[in-house]
């Protein structure tokens, strides 16, 4: 077994150009993903979250292969999963291989199931795949009691079902069944419980966690609200990234990023969870509501212009990562020794 994590990536960029139709020379570039990097292990739990826009999605995306990054590496068992598909790697590695390892379940799963198909069918396509070697009727069975397995049934009335026969939630279960039958080392979940009623949200949180010791697999899991992230990750044990205008900003386990936020922007991420009901007092701790422009991030700490704490070092210079407890933290404030405690405080 090699060492090397299930997932990794390196300084990973993704910036998405953007045509400007009435005037060709200004394209504009837009900073989705910048410098992150981000392991990802067996068994692992990491939720990403921030406001619209951040790059959660492209960032899930680039880690399961889906979006080619702009600069950087995403690694798949050590092996750089884009040399593995352009053929430039030297490896037995099957690109088909790495494409079925890494799965995703989508907001609306609607969107993803095939409209004229029966379940069974719909079903049976991952285990042709993954298992060619199995008869009908083992597929049957393995169908069978995989829905019967989340909470489907009896199964043998759902299997013959339509998609639009489904409730939504009974609608993400089969995607979730679907991406399980690929027996996948890694699921995107993005933003996969929100369309979803509230009250079944818990519902299909644990449901996924009790299949994730099943399937051996772990979760990337998307979502714009840090009450349900923390779910997740506190329940599965997992870290919690969070994610301001492309950039990691801190990452750690899910309790101590979530009791003991470093990052003055979690703790903005935390204050406007009124679920945590965590609000200390009533107004936001930053300086502005705004988000700047992705085309054009701020310069320097790109919080800068948002942050309560900023000093005018913070402007200038990007932060590195500081290393606090298990949390690794993008702010100058980890340092004692850093001119940011004699620079000048930021009020405009
Ligand atoms: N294919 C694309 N072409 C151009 N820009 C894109 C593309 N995909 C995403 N973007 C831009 O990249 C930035 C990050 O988008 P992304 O969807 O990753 O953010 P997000 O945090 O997942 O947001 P949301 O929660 O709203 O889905 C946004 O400014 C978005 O408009």
């Amino acid at each position: 077994m090699s060492s090397d994590p299930l997932v990794s990536l390196e300084g990973v960029e993704v910036h998405f150009t953007e045509e400007n139709f009435l005037d060709f020379d200004a394209a504009e570039t837009v900073h989705a993903v910048d410098g992150v990097s981000l392991d990802i292990e067996e068994n692992d739990i990491v939720s990403l979250v921030g406001e619209s826009g951040c790059g959660k999605t492209t960032l899930g995306k680039t880690a399961i292969g889906l979006q080619r990054p702009t600069g950087g590496t995403v690694a798949y068992r050590g092996e750089d999963i884009w040399a593995i598909r352009d053929g430039d790697a030297n490896t037995d590695t099957e690109w088909a291989d790495v494409r079925t390892s890494l799965q995703i379940i989508h907001q609306d799963p609607g969107a993803s199931l095939n409209p004229n198909r029966r379940l069974v069918s719909i079903l049976s396509e991952p285990l042709r795949q993954v298992n060619p070697e199995l008869s009908r009727s083992e597929k049957r069975g393995r169908i069978y009691s995989l829905l019967e397995r989340v909470g489907m049934n009896p199964p043998a009335d759902f299997a013959e079902r339509y998609p639009h026969q489904l409730s939504g939630g009974e609608k993400q279960r089969v995607a979730l069944c679907r991406a399980l039958l690929m027996n996948p080392d890694v699921i995107l979940a993005d933003e996969a419980i929100s369309a979803l009623d509230v009250s079944l949200r818990v519902e299909m949180m644990d449901l996924m966690l009790d299949l994730q010791d099943e399937f051996d697999t772990s979760y990337i899991f998307v979502s714009h609200d840090l009450s349900n992230a923390r779910y997740f990750s506190v329940h599965g044990g997992g870290k919690i990234g969070v994610m301001y205008l492309g950039e990691l900003v801190e990452i750690g386990p899910a309790e101590d990023v979530i009791d003991d936020p470093q990052h003055p922007y979690t703790n903005v991420l935390r204050w406007a969870t009124p679920d945590l009901t965590l609000r200390e007092t009533g107004e936001p701790p930053m300086r502005r509501i705004d988000i700047p422009d992705p085309v054009n991030p701020p310069s320097g700490c790109r919080f800068h212009t948002r942050c309560p704490k900023a000093t005018e070092v913070c402007r200038r210079e990007p932060p590195a990562d500081y290393q606090h407890g298990e949390q690794t933290v993008a702010c100058f404030r980890e340092d004692d020794a850093h001119e940011y405690w004699e620079s000048p405080e930021l009020t405009d």
